[in-house]
């Protein structure tokens, strides 16, 4: 069974991706799979330089020491074939009728999927004023918050949805609720 939806989410570093998604998932329960295109990036990386797997995809300081250098290599890789992490991270998903993508950042990644599935796609950009994401770990550095995998979805104005998830936020039922009202048509 392929996907009936897949749900795409951007935001700013500590804006909540990981949060909301996850408060989505235990929702949706089985109905839905979350999907990480950093997941093939990072195992890559990993393995190609030897580094511990697990800390790389826990939110540690480890995977701080890395970032610089992956966005740098993952580029690269990009360059060649923009869609060569969103495909490798659709091929390892569960087949479940709800797909959420957590972490998309160009506009390549909106490109690939509604090329690869027509109809399928819903975009969902979480916004966080920045006093809010400093409060959650949010310190700005040099080559990662000002580059094009931070940078590029910031003039993308065709979002299905904005959630705002700093502090004019509404409760997290209702920040689902709008996000479930994409789902309403299943
Ligand atoms: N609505 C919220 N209510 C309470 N805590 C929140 C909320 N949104 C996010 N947080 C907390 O803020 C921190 C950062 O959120 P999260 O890890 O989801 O951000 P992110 O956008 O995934 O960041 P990154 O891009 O760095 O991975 C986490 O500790 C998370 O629990």
């Amino acid at each position: 069974m392929a996907p009936r939806i897949i749900l795409l989410f951007s935001g700013k570093r500590k804006s909540g991706k990981d949060y909301l998604t996850d408060q989505l998932q235990k929702l949706l329960g089985d109905r839905c799979e979350i999907i990480k295109i950093s997941q093939p990036i990072k195992s890559h990386w990993a393995k190609e330089k030897n580094l511990n797997l697990n800390e790389m995809l826990s939110d540690s300081e480890y995977k701080e020491q890395y970032r610089l250098d992956m966005i740098t290599w993952s580029d690269e890789m990009r360059d060649q074939d923009y869609g060569c992490f969103c495909r490798e991270a659709c091929q390892n998903a569960a087949d479940r009728p709800i797909w959420i993508v957590s972490d998309i950042r160009r506009k390549t990644d909106i490109q690939w999927f509604t090329d690869t599935y027509p109809d399928l796609i819903r975009t969902i950009r979480i916004t966080a004023d920045e006093e809010t994401r400093k409060k959650r770990g949010y310190s700005f550095k040099e080559g990662v918050d000002n580059v094009v995998s931070e940078c590029d979805l910031d003039d993308y104005t065709l979002w299905d949805l904005v959630v705002e998830n700093g502090k004019g936020r509404q409760q997290l039922e209702e920040q689902l609720g709008s996000i479930l009202g994409l789902l309403s048509h299943l």
